[in-house]
């Protein structure tokens, strides 16, 4: 088990300036609990805002994406070292959305992991087989290709900076997704901690994502191998990600002190 149970939320492409600020804000008065680092991803435009609304809290901000060159002509693209300038911890990278609407490949995510490393930023690399793969039985053979792929341009020296994959099996994710039964989510965990620690030498912090909600959240979180929660729509508001955050807190402590 990592040291700290990582437990954040990415809001998509959600929310205006004024929720954003106001879900900042009401985040910012509150109490994380000792075991817990807390993050939240919001779309770019809100990132320096609520970055600097969370200054000196114990909650990350991060970004959902990045280009892997640190500039040039790239119209439309983000850089590490724009993010980093804007309060961004954080860079979550090969989300399944952005793999199957913006063609990204196992080949960008492993350049855009080295450049996260290589500008200060904590990569979330999100890995998941799609339904058929699960079908098929590739789940496991899929999960080695991508993890070794978003590994593959790193050196030995990378691996002493932080570096966390979230499992997001793609059948769990968003409105008509299921969550993971807590077996499955224990299995395919093991599988991507026995590939990256290979390749690693050290094990590497894996969250589980993909409809996960106050109901689930418990059982999801004290799987063996689950080293925190990556959530979307259950933390849009900010109540809800607070709840779930409270629950996984004590399910973990109980844990630890069984
Ligand atoms: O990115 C995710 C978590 O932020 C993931 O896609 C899960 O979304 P959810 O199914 O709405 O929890």
């Amino acid at each position: 088990m990592a040291e700290k149970l990582w437990i954040g939320t990415s809001w998509k492409m959600n929310k205006s300036g004024e929720e954003a600020r106001r879900y900042a804000q009401r985040l910012a008065g509150t109490q994380g609990a000792k075991h817990v680092q807390r993050f939240i991803i919001p779309p770019f435009p809100y990132i320096r805002e609520v970055a600097e609304l969370l200054e000196g809290t114990d909650i990350l901000v991060g970004a959902q994406n990045m280009h892997w060159e640190p500039s040039g002509a790239w119209t439309g693209e983000v850089s590490a070292p724009m993010l980093a300038d804007c309060g961004a911890r954080i860079v979550e990278l090969g989300h399944s959305e952005r793999r199957t609407h913006f063609n990204e490949t196992d080949d960008a995510v492993g350049r855009k992991v080295k450049a996260a490393i290589d500008h200060g930023l904590i990569p979330l690399i999100c890995i998941g087989e799609t339904a058929a793969q699960k079908l098929q039985g590739e789940a496991d053979h899929v999960l080695k290709t991508q993890v070794e792929a978003a590994l593959s341009f790193l050196e030995d020296e990378d691996f002493k900076n932080p570096l966390l994959f979230a499992y997001e099996p793609v059948w769990a994710i968003g409105d008509g997704g299921t969550p993971a039964p807590p077996d499955y989510v224990r299995a395919r965990h093991a599988r991507i901690r026995k590939v990256a620690v290979e390749l690693s030498g050290q094990p590497v912090p894996c969250l589980y994502g993909g409809s996960v909600n106050a109901a689930n959240c418990t059982e999801l979180v004290t799987c063996p191998d689950v080293d925190g929660l990556f959530i979307g729509r259950a933390a849009w508001s900010v109540e809800g990600y607070l709840d779930i955050l409270s629950r996984c807190a004590i399910a973990e402590k109980r844990k630890t002190t069984a």
